[in-house]
């Protein structure tokens, strides 16, 4: 059975895809247009229930909602859950990683962690919410090679390079969705 993620993001659904081959993955918006959910939660739980009981009302079957953010240790209220908001619309991967950079100039507390939360909503039965997070600390400068999102300035603890800069198999380990994702599969 297809897994319908409640999420308009592209590159989620193609993260996710890659790492799990053996599913089939896709947006919600393959069955209908996009719709505007708004999240008002003050948790990555409540967004992702939100996101995920929305569009599983209207299409009648189990959605799996996503939420996630970028916490940085040196601004603990800036991003987080408002990560999407934080970030005028339509900027590039690299603009934003350059107004992280800016706004970590000078900061001598680089710790990061990015956060996941997958919520399998099934209609009837109770969600399985599973969260995940990776840490690290954020980069001086942009180091640009595979990935998406923030992972050209992310080095996971443990490595002394960006997530940009690790190997695809790498990449796909760490990520807090994957292994959020990964759980979810095993509790559906
Ligand atoms: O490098 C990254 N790796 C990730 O794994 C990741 N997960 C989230 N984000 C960032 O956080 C914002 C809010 O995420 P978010 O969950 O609200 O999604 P979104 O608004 O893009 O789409 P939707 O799923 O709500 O439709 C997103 O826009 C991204 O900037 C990530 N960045």
């Amino acid at each position: 059975m297809d897994l319908i993620v409640a999420s308009n993001n592209k590159q989620k659904i193609h993260e996710l895809q890659v790492a799990f081959p053996n599913e089939v993955i896709c947006s919600y918006t393959n069955f209908r247009e996009p719709i505007s959910i708004n999240e008002t939660g003050n948790t990555y739980q409540e967004n992702a229930l939100i996101k995920a009981r929305e569009v599983a009302t209207i299409l009648r079957k189990p959605v799996i909602g996503d939420d996630g953010g970028l916490e940085l240790f040196a601004f603990p209220n800036k991003l987080g859950i408002h990560t999407s908001r934080f970030f005028q619309k339509e900027l590039t991967d690299r603009q934003m990683n350059e107004q992280l950079l800016t706004l970590l100039a000078n900061q001598a507390d680089r710790r990061f962690k990015l956060h996941a939360c997958l919520v399998l909503y099934n209609l009837e039965d109770k969600p399985v919410i599973v969260e995940k997070a990776l840490s690290g600390f954020v980069s001086e400068s942009i180091c640009e090679g595979g990935g998406y999102g923030f992972d050209s300035i992310l080095i996971p603890t443990g490595y002394t390079q960006t997530m940009s800069l690790l190997s695809d198999e790498q990449r796909d380990e760490l990520s807090p969705r994957n292994q959020a994702f990964k759980e979810l599969l095993r509790r559906r």
